[in-house]
């Protein structure tokens, strides 16, 4: 996206390309942002339509770029499952997918939106495509046979190969985009053979390996906070920053996602996946343009500096009560907490510690990247640690937050934290987009800068193998809570800044 102040000048070719999908229209009295539609038709193929990301993410975004007027005049959603749904019970499905979590349309858009949507019922391998080709073939007849087609995998990770090979053996892949959800394989290697069977069927610039956590304002904030303002750009470096959080502590539980969970647990279904390509986006070096490649090629690279995890500096947690879950298995052992240190071992971060946090039934909910800058030895005499501090929120539209030393006003010379808060959605003319509207625009438009590629990934399994090697055993933890004591300590001399 690109924001450009009063006065300011239009961005220029490389930066417009590289966010592509906002071109300012700026007038004196009015600076409004508009988004570039999609204009080609298209059937857009929503693999596990039925299960929790459709429910609670895909179909509330598709719905927002029709509200937005982002879709092209004729497209069709088609809506692909196991089970046998007719069309009208997929319609009532989204519309009670709407009701909880929005947008809510008023009537006539509803009314547009839903006579786009089908159902491709009893689920699709190389040996049987179930409904899906001849309900391809209706939508076709809708929107034209010149249509693009993509498909979207929001299906958990173990079906993403046999599902690739049967878009190829029905026809299905030539010319189509394929979007596969996180994460892209379980180990290194699966990762390899997903990697094989993918590239056996489509060419890399047909996929689009989705994190929606690049996908966040704040997230793409990141570089621009960085790369544009000198003040920052200049401290972003071991020599003034002491250490590095990546937080993201969750109320939510596990949802009625216990099948994919229990098989997949924190430190794949988060650690490795958003929080890994989080690191990337805040320690990139400067990519040498921001065209759609480079920036994907600076985060990707950077990658191959973190340090293996050493399972000694990772502490794995599982609240009470996740046994007791529908579907969980009795004896499990899958973590729903994982705390990790970090390191990345390249001039600009050498010897600065990254700590990373995520679990389930946290005591709060919050998305936080924190860059602690070094305590000055300077006139003061002993300041406070982890008080000046430039952080992120990832949540929702964003936040951009800096908290510093600063004397407080009075006769005596106290000096204190304060913090000055930047919420994104306030800036002027600010059109924040979700992750995932932001991300299926992008997809339409085939816009790839947002993605993850294959080396970058090959590093990320290279970083967490030691650990899939030789798990820790997950402590547990009451609901609510931390997560395990072990955590407060891995972090030990530093405080894990949320929750503080
Ligand atoms: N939920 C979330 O918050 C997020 C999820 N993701 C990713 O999205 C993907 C899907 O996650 P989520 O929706 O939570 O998972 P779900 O467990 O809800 O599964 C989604 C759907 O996949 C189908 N499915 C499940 N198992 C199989 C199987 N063995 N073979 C074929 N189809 C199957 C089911 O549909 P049916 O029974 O109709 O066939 C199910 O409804 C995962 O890769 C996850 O990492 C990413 C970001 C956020
Ligand atoms: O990918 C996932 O992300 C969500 C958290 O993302 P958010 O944007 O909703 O905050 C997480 O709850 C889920 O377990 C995971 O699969």
């Amino acid at each position: 996206m690109t924001v450009v102040p009063a006065g300011g000048r239009a961005p220029g070719r490389a930066a417009r390309r590289a966010y592509g999908v906002i071109v300012m229209a700026t007038t004196t009295r009015a600076r409004r942002a508009t988004i570039r539609p999609c204009a080609q038709p298209t059937v857009f193929v929503l693999f596990g339509a039925t299960g929790d990301l459709a429910r609670r993410m895909v179909l509330p975004a598709f719905m927002t770029l029709a509200l937005e007027r982002l879709l092209p005049d004729d497209w069709v959603l088609i809506g692909n499952g196991r089970g046998d749904l007719t069309h009208e019970d997929f319609r009532d499905h989204v519309r009670e997918a709407l009701d909880k979590f929005g947008p809510h349309p008023d009537k006539r858009a509803w009314r547009d939106f839903e006579r786009r949507l089908l159902f491709a019922g009893h689920g699709f391998d190389k040996h049987d495509p179930g409904r899906l080709l001849d309900v391809i073939g209706e939508a076709r007849e809708r929107v034209g046979d010149d249509a693009q087609l993509v498909h979207y995998l929001a299906v958990p990770p173990v079906t993403f190969a046999g599902i690739t090979e049967a878009l190829g053996a029905h026809g299905l892949a030539e010319g189509a985009r394929v979007v596969y959800e996180k994460p892209f394989g379980t180990s290194p290697a699966s990762f390899r053979t997903l990697n094989r069977t993918v590239r056996s069927v489509l060419d890399e610039e047909q996929v689009y390996r989705i994190d929606h956590f690049l996908g966040k304002e704040a997230t793409q904030n990141l570089h621009v906070l960085r790369f544009a303002n000198e003040l920052f750009g200049a401290a972003w470096h071991r020599d003034h920053i002491e250490s590095v959080q990546i937080d993201v502590p969750e109320t939510l539980g596990i949802t009625d996602r216990a099948a994919f969970y229990d098989a997949t647990g924190a430190v794949l279904d988060m650690l490795v996946t958003h929080l890994f390509q989080v690191a990337a986006e805040v320690t990139m070096e400067p990519p040498a343009s921001l065209g759609a490649t480079d920036l994907q090629a600076a985060r990707e690279k950077v990658i191959r500096s973190f340090r293996p995890l050493d399972p000694a500096e990772v502490v794995l947690g599982q609240f009470t009560g996740y046994r007791d879950e529908p579907g969980v298995a009795a004896r499990s052992r899958t973590d729903t907490f994982v705390a990790a240190r970090l390191w990345i071992d390249n001039p600009r971060w050498r010897g600065v510690p990254f700590l990373l946090r995520t679990g389930k039934r946290l005591a709060v909910s919050e998305e936080r990247v924190s860059l602690v800058l070094r305590t000055p030895h300077g006139p003061f005499g002993e300041l406070p640690g982890q008080a000046n501090v430039i952080s992120f929120s990832l949540s929702g539209s964003g936040e951009i937050d800096v908290r510093l030393l600063a004397k407080k006003p009075g006769v005596e010379l106290y000096v204190e934290p304060a913090d000055a808060r930047l919420p994104l959605a306030q800036l002027p003319d600010a059109a924040p987009l979700p992750p995932y509207v932001r991300l299926i625009h992008d997809i339409l438009l085939g816009d790839r800068s947002l993605f993850t590629r294959p080396d970058g990934l090959s590093a990320v399994w290279k970083v967490a193998q030691p650990l899939l090697d030789n798990r820790p055993r997950p402590q547990p933890y009451p609901q609510g809570s931390w997560g395990p004591p072990q955590a407060r300590r891995l972090a030990a001399p530093r405080k894990w800044l949320v929750g503080q």
